[in-house]
């Protein structure tokens, strides 16, 4: 039964709690964004399509001819407001209220709080974290864990915060208007900014946004439009709105000049998403039988390909007067293994070395733990608030160096784990929970993607293991039913009944066997969680 308010159709339960955030005069913004853009979303994943169809026929992505002007011109992006200035340390984690409270006490200069790639997308989740956002914003969340007792309240200080609203290829199927479902970039961000904008701009900072799965320099200006508007909407300062665009896929690495430029009113710069754009590599390339890729434990940074992104984005950003914040080191704090624990720690460190030697202004930590070795490194590296004045006019990343496929064994052990952790991934995911420690790594929608898509690329192309064996669908079933096996071994069979385990086999079984790529895991399985009531 849907309940129609503002012209827009809601079906998801919208409990006393609730109502105060879906509002009449919230709902109406989010149908003025929607009546607006809602076309030109769609379009535009369309062109998503198309440019998909030219990679497939051997187009290989280069920096466009018809935007060289703008690569050519010298302009830079607006002033930074005084909170976006120094970003050394910047942790992430979804909108939880416990992790919002404890990511936005650790320490960090920054806080992302996440609607994408760590998060499920059930009602509760978005609409309990819009909840826990404005609270926060108020500096009025608290919060008592039912299992321990501990209570919890902001520090004195606290990390400014950002919002990642989810990407612009989903839609948010609990609310329609005429019948289709609202996007889901605008349901969070129309939300988010109706209820806090105000607010955090008398508090001395913004409404601050991370922008993910970008893939063109016109999904940045559609989303730089959706600011103008909602801007004039709800009577902001004209720019007052800042986003830092997430450069995580390949073709966005060839338009990152020109994201800056469409967003230059607004831009907070640049960051690396190295794991969407480990798994947009394999996606977009997934037909080319040259891209097949090693295991995915030999695709670090280190490799020339990821090391001429990231110099790539920090030469650009600091051209513009911008910042290019690092990404997210997958490895975090080991419980009772010391010796796993201190490797972890120093396999952080020297990623975040990297970052601040390349130029980096700032850089993602998963957990609050990681905030010190981060701010550690960044701190010596980085004296001022930012390397924005080095501007690393030695670097030369052309289109050979951004799509050098990294070489490497595949292995019978990368392939388990590929399983292993796509099943782990989506069992949580089923279950509400969209990032989780598995093997002793973070796992969200973005790392497990990579599993998911390598699977798919090495049955597709019948890619040769080290051992010789060619992986087939049939090598994959005995894999999958090892690894399912695996997990009832390791959970415990109660937890195993508890779980989403085979649901999770199934789901990856069929996004590896089908011929045709699935954009993104997510889809599928957030029409599974709607069919199911969440
Ligand atoms: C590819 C990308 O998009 S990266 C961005 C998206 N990914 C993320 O944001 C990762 C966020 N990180 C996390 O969700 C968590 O760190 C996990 C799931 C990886 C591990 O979480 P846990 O197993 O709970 O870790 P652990 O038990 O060590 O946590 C210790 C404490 O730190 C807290 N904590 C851990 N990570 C975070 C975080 N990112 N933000 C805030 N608090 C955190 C826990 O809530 C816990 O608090 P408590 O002691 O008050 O109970
Ligand atoms: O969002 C970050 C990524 O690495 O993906
Ligand atoms: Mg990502």
């Amino acid at each position: 039964m849907a309940t129609t308010i503002a012209g827009l159709d809601v079906t998801g339960p919208i409990t006393p709690a609730y109502e105060s955030i879906l509002t009449p005069d919230a709902l109406a913004f989010l149908a003025e964004l929607e009546g607006r853009f809602g076309e030109e979303r769609r379009r535009l994943l369309g062109v998503r399509t198309k440019r998909q169809a030219l990679i497939d026929a051997g187009l290989k992505p280069d920096f466009l001819e018809e935007t060289a002007a703008i690569r050519a011109a010298d302009w830079t992006v607006a002033s930074l407001p005084h909170d976006l200035i120094d970003r050394r340390v910047e942790i992430t984690g979804p909108v939880d209220r416990k992790m919002v409270i404890n990511a936005l006490n650790s320490g960090a200069k920054v806080f992302m709080a996440d609607f994408e790639d760590s998060n499920t997308p059930t009602w509760a989740n978005l609409i309990e974290g819009q909840i826990n956002l404005r609270d926060a914003v108020r500096r009025s969340i608290t919060h008592t864990d039912a299992a321990t007792g501990k209570a919890y309240a902001l520090n004195d200080e606290v990390a400014v915060l950002k919002v990642r609203p989810r990407g612009w290829h989903m839609e948010e199927k609990h609310v329609t208007m005429d019948g289709e479902p609202v996007s889901a970039s605008l349901f969070d961000f129309a939300l988010y900014t109706f209820h806090n904008a105000a607010e955090l701009l008398a508090r001395h900072s913004g409404p601050y946004f991370y922008l993910p799965k970008i893939e063109s320099h016109f999904e940045a200006r559609l989303w730089n439009e959706v600011f103008a508007v909602a801007e004039d909407y709800l009577k902001l300062p004209h720019g007052c709105i800042k986003a830092t665009v997430l450069i995580e896929t390949i073709l966005a690495a060839f338009e990152m000049d020109e994201i800056l430029y469409e967003l230059r009113e607004r831009s907070a710069g640049l960051n690396c998403g190295r794991w969407d754009y480990i798994f947009s590599f394999i996606k977009k390339f997934r037909n080319d039988p040259d891209a097949v890729m090693p295991d995915r434990a030999e695709i670090t940074m280190a490799t020339p390909f990821l090391q001429s992104y990231s110099l790539l984005a920090v030469k650009t950003c600091h051209r513009r007067g911008a910042p290019a914040i690092g990404g997210m080191a997958a490895f975090i704090p080991v419980r009772n293994d010391p010796a796993a624990n201190e490797a972890a720690f120093s396999k952080v460190r020297a990623d975040k070395e990297r970052e601040a030697s390349n130029g980096h202004d700032g850089t993602w930590v998963a957990h609050p733990a990681l905030v010190p070795v981060a701010r550690e490194v960044f701190d010596a590296y980085m004296p001022g608030p930012n390397q924005i004045a080095r501007k690393r006019a030695d670097v030369s990343a052309t289109a050979a160096d951004l799509l050098a496929v990294p070489k490497g064994p595949r292995t019978e052990a990368g392939l388990r784990q590929n399983v292993a952790v796509g099943i782990g991934y989506i069992e949580a995911w089923l279950r509400g929970i969209g990032c989780v420690p598995l093997f002793n790594l973070m796992e969200d929608a973005a790392t497990a993607e990579i599993s998911r898509a390598q699977v798919w690329q090495w049955v597709h192309h019948r890619a040769a293991l080290d051992d010789g064996r060619t992986v087939t669908m049939a090598l994959v079933d005995t894999v999958i039913d090892g690894e399912v096996a695996a997990w009832k071994e390791r959970v415990g069979e109660e937890a195993f009944a508890a779980g989403r385990y085979e649901d999770a086999a199934r789901l990856f079984r069929a996004l590896v066997e089908d011929r045709d790529f699935a954009e993104f895991l997510t889809l599928p399985a957030y029409d599974r969680l709607v069919a199911e009531g969440a």
